[in-house]
């Protein structure tokens, strides 16, 4: 078996919350955010974790840092307890929030390297061996001498993850490393990200609410809710747990009644010449489409794929998952077949 990188055995982190119960009365709680959570994570795996709002995922990745202390359970990151050696530990691992950084906001981007440089004793000639690939991977090669106050989301989110790679770290944990990007940008992040993971064997967690990243990223994902790992596997898996399912997008040459799709896959929505074909996300579109191109004057077509907030809720508690199409002012229901 492959050298576990990451481990957890039985992890758990309470909080202590106070809460107002009366006008002067407040009573103690305790939250529990991350319940005897086990798994490990081998060397050079890119993993995606995900779940719901509160599940417990950044509260894992503090703990994997050494930002936090578990209450009971045993944590291990190359054999090393983070938060007894959290400073050893940084010198091998990078960290990207999407929603912060961690560049001098006033200083131009390159200055905010240099002090890298100095802060983690990076020998010279890596250094510079490291910025000049990550400069030219990232494209960062204009944006250097620019105030990272002044950077777009975009390029500001390459500056991060070029910062989080200056000091080769063996692990990297990215949290929605590409929300708000625009679709080159988050391209070029996935690309690289891949080509890091390949090259360097990077050990990679990655949380995320776009489910295009994990797809093209990872070949497994855990999901964990209420602090518990509900599922750990492939993505595909996912979707087959989760009944999940993909739009696909008709563009007809001229209003028609409802496409008579093969079941599963059924019509959900008519607007005018636009009709919307809800089929499971585990199966291929191809033989879909060639039905109903055969049958059907067709203009355009576009899959769209279900959000992971669906997929999950299905899996979890069984809800409907079908996508919601974009609200329309002329939207009409699906007309009742004859
Ligand atoms: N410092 C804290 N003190 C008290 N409760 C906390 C603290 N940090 C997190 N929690 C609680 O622990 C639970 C898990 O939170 P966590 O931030 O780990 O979830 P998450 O999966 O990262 O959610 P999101 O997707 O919204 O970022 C939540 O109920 C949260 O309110």
């Amino acid at each position: 078996m492959a050298e576990a990188f990451i481990e957890l055995d039985r992890v758990e982190k309470v909080f202590e919350v106070r809460r107002r119960a009366g006008f002067l009365r407040r009573e103690r709680r305790q939250v529990r955010a991350v319940d005897s959570l086990s798994f490990t994570v081998a060397r050079g795996e890119m993993v995606g974790y995900i779940g719901p709002n509160g599940a417990g995922k950044s509260t894992t990745v503090k703990m994997l840092t050494g930002i936090l202390t578990p209450s009971a359970g045993r944590l291990r990151v190359a054999g090393i307890d983070p938060s007894r050696e959290r400073t050893r530990l940084a010198h091998r691992m990078g960290v990207v929030f999407g929603q912060r950084t961690t560049l001098w906001w006033d200083l131009p981007l390159i200055d905010s390297y240099r002090l890298m440089h100095r802060m983690y004793r990076i020998p010279d000639a890596r250094y510079r061996e490291n910025l000049d690939r990550l400069v030219e991977l990232l494209g960062l090669g204009e944006l250097l001498d620019v105030p990272v106050r002044q950077l777009s989301l975009g390029q500001r989110m390459r500056g991060d993850i070029a910062a989080a790679l200056l000091h080769d770290p063996e692990v990297l944990y990215l949290d929605e490393p590409t929300i708000g990007l625009d679709v080159i940008s988050r391209t070029r992040v996935r690309d690289f990200l891949r080509q890091v993971n390949a090259e360097r064997a990077t050990t990679v967690l990655l949380t995320t609410h776009d489910l295009q990243d994990i797809e093209q990223l990872c070949s497994r994902v855990m999901v964990i809710d209420h602090g518990r790992l509900v599922y750990d596997g492939a993505l595909a898996g996912l979707h087959e747990v989760g009944e999940s399912e993909r739009t696909l997008v008709v563009d007809l040459e001229r209003e028609l009644p409802p496409i008579e799709a093969p079941a599963p896959a059924r019509v959900v929505r008519v607007v005018g010449p636009r009709q919307w074909l809800a089929f499971p996300a585990s199966e291929s579109a191809a033989g879909l489409v060639a039905r109903i191109a055969a049958r059907y004057p067709l203009v355009d077509l576009s899959v769209r794929e279900p959000d992971i907030e669906a997929v999950i809720a299905k899996m979890l508690h069984g809800t409907e998952g079908t996508p919601e199409p974009p609200p329309d002012r002329d939207a009409s229901p699906v007309p009742e077949s004859s």
